[in-house]
């Protein structure tokens, strides 16, 4: 069967090796061409300007250089879609502007379920951090501290359980110090791809008995506990052991979570991201999100070559998805989603994601809770 006539799109992708390897795989790039979109490496080596014709430039490259070669890319090519603009992704560059996004979002109001972020605080001095009463600052033991910059660096991704003061003193600002939380061990991370949302459950930190925390040794460092390092990424079982299908633990609302996906969307202006969210035990139907992450490992979600090619069909023949939006009541559907839900169940995910619709938000917004500056 030859490839349907018309007009072609060309998708051109900057990405890191790394991420190429995951992202572009050929399963992805059959899908998006049998819908007459193609994809095109760009060389990180050569000029953009020099490069192309593009209708869409996908991009997960840091830098200032790369940011010039994008404005000078949109100034000579104006109606070409940069995915997504640099300024917005800078907000997750660093770990406070990225949840403060979360406080300031205005969604409807419901009693059953809330949502926030945990209590943080930033502590950019080094002298500092030893002197820290973490009292005073609305904290109590165990914090988690967390690199305060989110660069995509291994750096960037290596924290620390603290459980006492002693472990403080370790500490290398800037960090986050952010209330450690106990949430059942298990961690739903919110996949969005412009008006798509998907949730699954992956492996977290266990919980810390407080009673026990006079017996721990003063931290723990571990990094990236929910993903996989490279050696599992190559095993056969890669799905089954990053999903956790524990079969017990439910996953929140799905209208609850695309109210906060969607809010998120506008106000930080991205198509691609995901987000983690964490269920508060100590209250039951609260949800905490800890992590925003900019265009994160799409691969792993089930059908993810058709989400992602019916989301560069829709931005390139609208332009804008968020016109869209407002008149939006449920949740896209990936065309192969639809046969696979029919056929069977995606372990470790909500068989009904993508997919439900939300009249009532049950969503109850909470105070503000911004991070005081140390
Ligand atoms: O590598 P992957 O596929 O595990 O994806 C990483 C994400 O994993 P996730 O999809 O959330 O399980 C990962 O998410 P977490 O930070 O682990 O929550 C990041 O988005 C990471 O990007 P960066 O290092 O922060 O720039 C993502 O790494 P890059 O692929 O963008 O380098
Ligand atoms: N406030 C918290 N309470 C409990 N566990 C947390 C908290 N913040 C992070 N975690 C755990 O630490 C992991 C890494 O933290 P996260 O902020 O998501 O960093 P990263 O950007 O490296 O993914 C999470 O996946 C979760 O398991
Ligand atoms: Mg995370
Ligand atoms: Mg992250």
């Amino acid at each position: 069967m030859g490839e349907p006539m018309g007009r072609r799109f060309a998708v051109g992708y900057a990405l890191a090796s790394k991420k190429q390897a995951s992202f572009i795989q050929i399963s992805l790039i059959n899908v998006a061409k049998e819908k007459s979109i193609d994809l095109i490496k760009i060389d990180l080596e050569k000029p953009l300007i020099e490069q192309g014709p593009f209708d869409l430039v996908l991009h997960k490259i840091y830098g200032a250089e790369w940011r010039k070669q994008l404005a000078e890319y949109s100034a000579v090519n104006p109606n070409v879609l940069i995915i997504d603009s640099p300024d917005a992704i800078e907000r997750l560059h660093n770990r406070i502007s990225m949840l403060q996004v979360v406080t300031e979002l205005n969604v409807v109001q419901c009693d059953t379920v809330s949502f926030g972020i945990p209590k943080q605080i930033a502590v950019y001095d080094a002298r500092a951090v030893g002197e820290l009463n973490l009292e005073r600052e609305g904290l109590k033991f165990p914090v988690i501290a967390k690199p305060l910059v989110a660069d995509g660096s291994a750096k960037s991704h290596k924290m620390s359980l603290v459980y006492n003061r002693d472990g403080l003193s370790k500490l290398k600002p800037p960090i986050v110090l952010q209330e450690f939380v106990n949430h059942g061990g298990v961690i739903f991370k919110v996949y969005v791809v412009g008006e798509y949302v998907k949730c699954v459950k992956r492996k977290s930190l266990p919980d810390v008995n407080e009673e026990n925390l006079g017996s721990l040794k003063c931290s723990m460092s571990f990094s990236q506990v929910s993903n996989l390092n490279n050696m599992e990424r190559c095993q056969d079982t890669y799905y089954k052991m990053m999903d956790l299908d524990d079969g017990k633990t439910e996953i929140p609302p799905m209208n609850f979570l695309v109210d906060i996906a969607r809010g998120l969307r506008r106000a930080m202006g991205l198509h691609l991201f995901n987000f983690d969210v964490i269920r508060d035990t100590r209250i039951g139907n609260r949800y905490l999100v800890i992590d925003i992450n900019y265009f994160p490992g799409y691969a792993k979600m089930p059908c993810y070559e058709h989400v992602l090619t019916d989301f560069f069909w829709d931005v390139l023949n609208d332009g804008n998805t968020d016109k869209k939006d407002v008149n939006l009541d449920g949740l896209k559907q990936s065309s192969c989603e639809q046969e696979v839900r029919m056929l069977v169940s995606n372990a470790g995910c909500d068989e009904d994601n993508g997919a439900s619709k939300h009249p009532m938000s049950p969503l109850k917004r909470e105070e503000n809770e911004n991070p005081i500056q140390v």
